[in-house]
């Protein structure tokens, strides 16, 4: 069994026997630290039967705690420093209200842990380090939540979900080496577009929205939006002409027909359009009962290589900042 895995079982395992039952989940953080719980959001709403799923960046959980919030929840929060003031906050909020609280962090012993019954120190490294993606923060989100299903409710297929973890390192590893190339062509072709729309739908809308946020918006100063494919028709197609920027995080699932739709209409009117898609590059590796609940992950992964060639092309690196840690906010 591996780490990851013998850790969410024991983590959830303690919580359960502490508490009369756990009802409901919240996931907490800011950012990154947020979306990268969206795969793990996304896994429960569509498999859990009656465990309810919250899904609050960390300043909205403190200023509007959720009335339902108590000893029957369980909020999971992350920081990769530790210290984000509103996510060490709401760590504490949660306490108080009696919820059980588990803190994901890359910074041991750092604030948000004060505040945490339970504690993950995750692996992470900048690309092109690497760690075992099945190890970094994202990765526990979903090991967590799989737990807390199949100790709860319950899950048909966890033994699929846990075997799907353990191929996952080698189908990144393979998908990261078939996109090199055509990172550079991305980077190439749209290192001087003032705006990119990142789209994307069910498992891997969060990693859009990731991008878009903390990618372009933060660390390139490239304007963008996420556009789930499913919405695109319902407002944000009214931008599309020849040549409107767009990179599409196309997964597999349930949820491909609404990226294929959101494609034909972009290709019809002209848009200029990256695909990456989670099926071509090798998600199907994975057992077919769960391979869409890592698509967010996966794509994710592969956006890390178009993100250094990106950063190379504009000569702009990633860990530029003007406001972020450098000034009052
Ligand atoms: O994960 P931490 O340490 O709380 O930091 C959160 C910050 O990091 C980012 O996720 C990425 O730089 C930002 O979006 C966010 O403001």
């Amino acid at each position: 069994m591996s780490h990851p895995h013998q850790q969410s079982r024991q983590i959830i395992s303690a919580i359960l026997q502490s508490r009369p039952a756990i009802e409901r989940v919240y996931f907490v953080g800011c950012g990154g630290s947020l979306t990268g719980f969206y795969p793990a959001k996304y896994f429960l709403d569509c498999e859990a039967k009656k465990l309810a799923v919250g899904y609050i960046t960390s300043n909205e959980f403190v200023h509007a705690t959720p009335q339902a919030l108590g000893e029957n929840s369980l909020v999971i929060l992350a920081s990769q420093q530790g210290n984000t003031p509103e996510t060490v906050e709401a760590a504490r909020v949660a306490r108080a209200k009696g919820a059980a609280t588990v803190g994901l962090t890359f910074a041991p012993a750092s604030p948000l842990c004060e505040h945490s019954d339970e504690v993950i120190e995750y692996r992470w490294a900048r690309y092109p380090e690497t760690v075992n993606p099945a190890q970094q923060k994202a990765a526990y989100g979903l090991w967590l939540a799989l737990e807390l299903l199949q100790q709860t409710e319950g899950y048909a297929h966890y033994e699929a979900m846990v075997s799907a973890f353990e191929q996952f390192e080698e189908v990144v590893r393979e998908g990261q080496r078939k996109v090199q190339e055509d990172a550079q062509r991305f980077a190439q072709a749209y290192k001087d577009d003032k705006v990119i729309y990142m789209m994307g739908s069910g498992p891997s809308f969060g990693a859009a929205h990731q991008q878009s946020i903390c990618i372009l918006l933060e660390m390139q100063w490239i304007n963008s939006a996420s556009v789930h494919s499913g919405e695109y028709f319902h407002g944000p197609f009214e931008i599309t002409e020849e040549g409107t920027p767009f990179v599409l995080l196309q997964s597999e699932g349930r949820t491909r027909a609404l990226d294929d739709r959101a494609i034909r209409f972009i290709r019809q009117y002209g848009g200029k359009l990256q695909l990456i898609d989670a099926r071509e590059l090798g998600i199907n590796a994975l057992p077919e009962t769960v391979r869409d609940y890592f698509c967010g992950l996966f794509h994710t992964a592969l956006l890390d290589v178009y993100n250094l060639a990106l950063s190379q092309a504009r000569h702009h690196p990633l860990t530029t900042r003007r406001y972020m840690w450098k000034v009052e906010y």
